[in-house]
């Protein structure tokens, strides 16, 4: 039994495609969906999450609808957010602020929280918000400065990624790992399902 209706996801992360496609379910559409991440006053780490991954979804839908062909589909959308306490640490674009969020991350526990957002073809809007806390070994200078060397907290949240060198600053991790990358595939998957689209299909016996 095939999918009738299309899986369009609403980001432009290439961990968001390899972690969906990890679950075996390969998007019919990449349709990133740009929109302005600046938490709102006093707004908590986990409603940024939920609020931005609506949006996300929300503005895919729009575009969609803008097309002459337009076809039902369903909409997956998420936002990844690092917080220590109720402090939101940015998408690290410079080197400062990875030394920052490095340096706050040291020797401590933190949150991640991730909003997921499906819109279904009826229309329906789904949403789910997943938290994971993760502590940090202590991070002496000499090795944020080689990790910051790396590149690899360009564009992440909390100026790292846990897939990558980062994973060896990994004390304790409590709840999904996926998440902490970017996507919580249980959760993900569940949400899928839970509205009707077939996420095993395409699992075959080649799988590793
Ligand atoms: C904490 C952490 C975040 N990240 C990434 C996942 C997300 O791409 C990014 C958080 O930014 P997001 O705003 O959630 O996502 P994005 O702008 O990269 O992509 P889009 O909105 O188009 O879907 O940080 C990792 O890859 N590894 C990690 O360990």
């Amino acid at each position: 039994m095939s999918n009738l209706q299309k899986l369009v996801l609403a980001s432009g992360s290439p961990r968001r495609i390899e972690l969906l496609q990890q679950a075996g379910i390969e998007p019919d559409r990449v349709l990133p969906a740009e929109v302005d991440e600046t938490p709102l006053r006093a707004e908590h780490p986990r409603s940024l999450a939920k609020r931005l991954s609506k949006e996300k979804a929300e503005k895919a839908l729009a575009s969609l609808k803008s097309e002459d062909d337009h076809a039902p589909a369903f909409i997956l959308a998420a936002d990844t957010v690092v917080a220590v306490g109720r402090r939101i640490l940015p998408k690290a674009e410079t080197i400062d602020d990875a030394v920052n969020c490095l340096g706050l991350l040291s020797g401590r526990s933190h949150r991640v929280y991730s909003g997921i957002c499906l819109i279904t073809p009826g229309g329906k809007l789904r949403q789910r918000l997943v938290e994971t806390r993760v502590r940090f070994k202590r991070l002496p200078r000499e090795e944020i400065d080689a990790y910051v060397a790396s590149g690899e907290w360009r564009g992440k949240a909390g100026g790292y990624a846990v897939q990558g060198l980062a994973g060896s600053f990994v004390v304790k991790l409590v709840g999904s790992y996926t998440n902490v990358v970017g996507l919580p595939l249980y959760e993900s998957v569940a949400l899928l399902s839970g509205e009707g689209f077939k996420a095993h299909q395409n699992w075959h016996a080649s799988r590793p």
